[in-house]
């Protein structure tokens, strides 16, 4: 769908895109990176808009170079930018986008209605855009970058300034356009979680520089840790299970737990009958994406399978003694000399990184 080669894009003060050599494959495609990472940058690089600097780039097997307007006719693009004309309605604005693209009037006007109707804009349809939400906008640019019935569109971090119900729905709109109208999809974001809902393939850059590119499950795989849930007794299970050798951290109301081998299941299962506790959740972890910048700066990514360094919690620290009677990890005092609830590492990620 999208191959670039070399990819530079040198501006007076700054490097946007830096040598980026990336290809992807038809399907949801999420593109993440920072504010400035150069995310813009590459989507008008890619439209024919902007030539770069140096190296090279095709879309849909379409030379930026030499094919920029056969590219935005089978692309279409919705902005990040504010880029709405206030006084008149998304009908007149859609259908005028429409005819821009070559449709006569009445295919105009027919696939006009279709597509908002699709972006889930109804009556609302007919009142000058000056007076629409944030949402609604958002709705009236992925209606205008659809109106062609375009083969693949970039969408310039779409879910900027919606609420999460908002965000939600945009999320879901975009699904569908890959899913149900089978429109390749190139999506924007620097919130890394939101993408892998729906895309097939991530690529992050940072700095203009590729920093990954893969698709969702690979960064999603299971990790070798384990998610566990007791209904109470959560420290009690905790402390049997480090007492045995286990590595175990509290997180939330979970014990997070390295998998060394079958022999960790069976701890578990012994640990929870013994103490006759019920179990909630006991499931294998998945990586998260955000991972890969918790890590990308300080060490190898993590591969999938791999587990990762637990975080310390209140069974990491030195071996409190293990007080008869005592049913859960030893109170902490703090610098007022106020005892503290045992250590929890549920306010940072993988590696300690804060969510
Ligand atoms: N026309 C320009 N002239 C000079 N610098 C530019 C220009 N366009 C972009 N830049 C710079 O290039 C870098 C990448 O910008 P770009 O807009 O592509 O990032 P982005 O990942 O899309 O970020 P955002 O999510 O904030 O839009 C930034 O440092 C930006 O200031």
């Amino acid at each position: 769908m999208i191959a670039t080669q070399g990819l530079t894009m040198r501006f007076p003060r700054v490097t946007a895109l830096d040598d980026l050599t990336v290809a992807v494959e038809p399907g949801v495609v999420g593109l993440v990176g920072a504010n400035g990472a150069g995310k813009s940058t590459l989507i008008r690089i890619l439209l024919g808009l902007q030539p770069p600097s140096a190296g090279h780039a095709t879309v849909l097997g379409l030379d930026i170079a030499r094919e920029g307007v056969q590219i935005r006719e089978q692309v279409g693009f919705m902005p990040e930018f504010d880029c709405l004309p206030p006084d008149v309605s998304a009908t007149e604005f859609v259908v005028h986008m429409a005819r821009m693209c070559g449709l006569p009037p009445t295919a105009a006007r027919e696939r006009a209605a279709d597509t908002l109707r699709h972006v889930g804009l109804y009556e609302e349809r007919y009142r000058p855009i000056g007076g629409y939400s944030t949402g609604m906008k958002q709705r009236v640019k992925l209606a205008q970058a659809l109106v062609h019935d375009p083969k693949l569109v970039f969408l310039d971090e779409p879910t900027n300034g919606l609420d999460p119900a908002g965000r939600d729905e945009m999320l879901e709109l975009i699904r569908r356009i890959g899913a149900e109208f089978g429109i390749s999809v190139l999506v924007t974001s620097h919130l890394l979680g939101e993408l892998e809902r729906i895309c097939d393939h991530v690529v992050i850059i940072d700095g203009g520089k590729l920093l990954r590119s893969q698709a969702v499950e690979a960064y999603t795989a299971a990790s070798g840790m384990l998610t566990v849930e007791v209904e109470e007794g959560r420290d009690l299970l905790g402390q049997r299970l480090y007492d045995q050798g286990v590595s175990v951290h509290p997180e939330g109301r979970f014990l997070v737990i390295d998998i060394a081998g079958e022999s960790t299941y069976d701890l578990i299962r012994d640990g929870v009958a013994d103490l006759g506790l019920r179990l909630v959740r006991l499931e294998q972890r998945r990586h998260h994406i955000e991972e890969v910048f918790a890590t990308s700066h300080t060490a190898q990514p993590p591969q999938p399978g791999q587990a990762q360094p637990a975080a310390v919690g209140a069974y990491g620290q030195p071996p409190p003694p293990a007080m008869p009677g005592q049913p859960t990890a030893p109170a902490q005092p703090d610098a007022s000399g106020q005892p503290q609830p045992p250590q929890d590492s549920s306010a940072t990620g993988p590696q300690g990184a804060p969510r």
